[in-house]
């Protein structure tokens, strides 16, 4: 039979089950598979158990498919390590109401997708016959086959568990495991979510400078794949540059023309840019390279209120931007929104008790993960010099960012002047000239917050609080 029942007596050596098998659920299954790790496997639909064993083909000896829940985890060692990899919401609490009578208390159930940490606190609060943890999975479909960034929240206890079973199917930079217990608790899942954030804002940023050459000087797609393949050797090595080259060379079969002319100009987002951004205002952060990544994606669904707008608004001059400076321009950028994501860990660190390694999680991305890129393995050892410093202001920042700067302001002035929308770059530029301004405009605020709402105000060259006299 095809589908082998669990071998569901105890002392089996199935080191980890892996539920769902979709996309990333079968990826990282055999990816635990080729690291010589028994796993076991089961499904929602159990029809797609036996066709995952046929593709493992001879991976198959290491994996026990079981149709049965009851058989799934009877399958497992104890302690058991269940990864689940299916969508956050209501189907994780569906799954851990079956598991939890099925479990024991040293037992630790993963939830491998991406979820909102809020809800992984929730449950983590909440499972009293094992332990729950959230762990943030990047790499796409590629990277849970053959070596993901993990990011691991939940218990020491777990961790314990879990470590001899992720550093091996971990990515690697430089023989070091992209993989981390960065904290407890929802730690993983915020990791996760504020490193989709940046995915966004860097996603964004890129595509703003496609725009530019594209509206803004009459470049065709192809044209600008190479200029990114170019960079993609510089300092704007990354995945997502590699990414936007390959895309920009493919060739539609229908039309003859380059894939992405063709592609609509409507951005989906799952959720984790916004949540991204929604916690950085409830912990006071300002994370506005983020937010202007997950606006322009909802601006790009509201397509035919663009379409109409185009017309009763028109007017885009064209510009002549050199490649070096759009380069230049990209790579301040993407330190800015780095620095915006990096300083929204430490805020939500200090307000939940994590204790973050920025560091650390900088050195976890620097491989498997979307946004790995030079620019992180250039960020890991400024965070480690200085880590109680803004990162703003970590020793080496200045001379990494400072000789950027004047290219950014170069691309924003022109496209803004030109009509040319740069919205996340303009926002970068925007919070890196706030954030370096010694003397602020808020001495008018809390003026103004005085004279209509009697809210007081600090004086400079005495103490106490104030009012003044507004007439
Ligand atoms: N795709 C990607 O690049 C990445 C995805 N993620 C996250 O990983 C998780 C899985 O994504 P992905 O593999 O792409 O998704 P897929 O749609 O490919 O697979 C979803 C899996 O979840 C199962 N499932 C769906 N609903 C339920 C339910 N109510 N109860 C139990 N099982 C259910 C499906 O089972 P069935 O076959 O029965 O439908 C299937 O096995 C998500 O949280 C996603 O955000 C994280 C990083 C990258
Ligand atoms: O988690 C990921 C990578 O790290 C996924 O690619 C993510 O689902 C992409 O998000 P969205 O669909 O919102 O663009």
């Amino acid at each position: 039979m095809a589908q082998q029942q669990a071998e569901a007596s105890a002392g089996t050596q199935v080191q980890v089950g892996v539920y769902g098998l979709g996309t990333m659920g079968s990826a990282l299954a055999l990816n635990l598979a080729d690291k010589g790790i028994r796993i076991a496997v089961s499904n929602r639909e159990a029809d797609w158990i036996d066709p995952f064993l046929e593709e493992a083909g001879p991976l198959s000896s290491r994996i026990t498919g079981a149709a049965d829940l009851g058989n799934f985890v009877a399958a497992l060692a104890s302690p058991r390590v269940i990864i689940l990899m299916i969508p956050s919401g209501a189907p994780v609490d569906d799954m851990l109401a079956q598991l939890s009578p099925l479990l024991n208390p040293d037992d630790t159930v993963v939830d491998a997708g991406n979820a909102d940490f809020n809800e992984t606190r929730r449950r983590t609060a909440q499972a009293k016959t094992f332990h729950f943890v959230g762990m943030g999975v990047s790499g796409g479909e590629e990277g849970a086959r053959h070596g993901p960034s993990m990011m691991v929240g939940g218990s020491d206890h777990s961790w314990q568990q879990l470590q001899p079973i992720l550093e091996p199917i971990a990515a690697e930079f430089q023989g070091d495991p992209c993989v981390a217990h960065v904290g407890t608790d929802g730690a993983g899942h915020f990791v996760k979510t504020v490193h989709n954030g940046i995915e966004y804002a860097d996603m964004q940023m890129i595509a703003e400078v496609y725009g530019v050459l594209r509206d803004g000087q009459g470049w065709e797609a192809p044209q600008i794949g190479a200029l990114f393949a170019n960079w993609s050797a510089g300092k704007l090595a990354s995945f997502l540059v590699e990414t936007t080259a390959k895309v920009l060379h493919v060739t539609d079969t229908d039309s003859g023309k380059p894939l992405v002319d063709v592609i609509r100009d409507q951005a989906g987002q799952k959720g984790t840019g916004r949540w991204t951004v929604i916690e950085a205002l409830k912990l006071g952060q300002s994370a506005s390279a983020i937010e202007a990544a997950v606006g322009a994606r909802a601006w790009s669904s509201a397509k035919s209120a663009r379409l109409a707008a185009a017309t009763q608004f028109p007017g885009v001059g064209q510009v002549e931007l050199d490649p070096a400076t759009l380069e230049n321009a990209l790579f301040a950028g993407r330190v800015l929104a780095h620095l915006q994501g990096f300083e929204v860990l430490r805020a939500a660190s200090a307000e939940f008790d994590w204790s973050l390694d920025l560091a650390r999680i900088a050195e976890i991305w620097r491989a498997g993960c979307i946004i790995r890129s030079s620019l992180l393995d250039e960020l890991a050892p400024l965070l480690r010099k200085t880590p109680q410093r803004p990162v703003l202001l970590a020793d080496g920042m200045a001379e990494l960012l400072a000789p950027a700067i004047p290219a950014l302001r170069q691309v924003v002035g022109t496209a803004v002047a030109a009509g040319l929308p740069v919205p996340a770059l303009s926002a970068g530029l925007a919070w890196f000239d706030t954030a370096r301004q010694g003397t602020g405009t808020a001495n008018l605020i809390q003026a103004q917050r005085d004279a209509f709402g009697v809210h007081g105000f600090e004086r400079m060259d005495m103490p106490g609080k104030h009012h003044g006299d507004w007439g």
